[in-house]
């Protein structure tokens, strides 16, 4: 679904991703792990051309995405986005926050006047009932919780019927438990629709328990790839330089349940 190949992305002289190679799979949920500044949302960003990368190519689904008026607009209508901050209107209605996950998909002169054709309603009530936020559809966002609100992110990047969700940070802002709703709501949604996610984490308990595939960044390079099961305390030495000796045992697979964090990248406070 996405093939990546040698990408490489510069902001002056400083490399922030170093030739990445990678292949995500449709139905994937893959996970990236890395500590901060090791360039995942860069990653996540030249995947959609937010940014535009320095070097390499970028296939979605066997197209490659250039910066090309065309190519964009196609790319961007596959490939869906979820924000650390949500980024939803506060002063508009849930239900018209998720339909603006339908406006690439609508003829411009109705997505001007911001008139929904009924089917397109249909379609936002139905990504509402994915999250079971349909019964808060004419509130206010901003009078949603935090995960109320993410989860209406994630309703809006799904009325988008796209192939790939992208997600950068999604659960940082969110407490623990909410934090797991939510990353249960992207997961199912991925399963039962068949979309691929990559889902950019701070913590490696949420990418031990969701993800399906991990990779690991450090400097801009990819310095793991593998199952939830393979994230041993070598390999989280290796995509946390520096990390020390307790967190590693503390995040190892054994103990996790049994030891608390020490750091917020590492683990999420009980
Ligand atoms: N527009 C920019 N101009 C210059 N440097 C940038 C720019 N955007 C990112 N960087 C640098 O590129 C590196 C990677 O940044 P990026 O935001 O991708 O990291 P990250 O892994 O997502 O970090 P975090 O988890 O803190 O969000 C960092 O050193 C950052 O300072």
């Amino acid at each position: 679904m996405i093939k990546i190949r040698g990408l490489t992305k510069r902001y002056g002289d400083f490399d922030a991703l170093k030739g990445i190679d990678l292949d995500v799979a449709p139905g994937e949920f893959l996970v990236v792990l890395g500590p901060s500044g090791a360039g995942k949302s860069t990653l996540l960003r030249c995947i959609n051309r937010l940014c535009e990368p320095t070097q390499g190519d970028i296939h979605v689904d066997g197209q490659r995405v250039t910066a090309e008026r065309a190519s964009l607009r196609r790319a961007r209508r596959q490939v869906a986005m979820i924000f650390q901050h949500y980024n939803v209107v506060p002063r508009l209605s849930v239900l018209k926050n998720v339909l603006t996950g339908r406006l690439g998909a609508m003829p411009s002169v109705a997505s001007w006047l911001q008139v929904f054709p009924r089917r397109d309603i249909e379609i936002a009530r139905e990504c509402l009932r994915r999250v079971e936020l349909e019964e808060k559809a004419e509130l206010r966002t901003d009078t949603l919780s935090g995960g109320q609100k993410q989860r209406v992110g994630i309703a809006r990047a799904l009325a988008q019927q796209p192939k790939i969700i992208l997600a950068d940070e999604p659960v940082a802002s969110l407490d623990p438990k909410t934090s797991r709703t939510v990353l249960q709501y992207l997961k199912q949604a991925s399963r039962e629709l068949g979309i691929s996610v990559v889902c950019n984490l701070h913590q490696i308990e949420y990418a031990r328990e969701f993800g399906e595939r991990i990779v690991g960044v450090s400097g801009g390079r990819i310095v793991f790839e593998g199952g939830p099961d393979q994230l041993t305390d070598e390999v989280l030495h290796r995509i946390y330089p520096g990390l020390d000796e307790g967190t590693a045992k503390a995040a190892s697979p054994a103990r996790a349940a049994a030891t608390p964090p020490r750091h917020d990248f590492a683990l999420e406070e009980a």
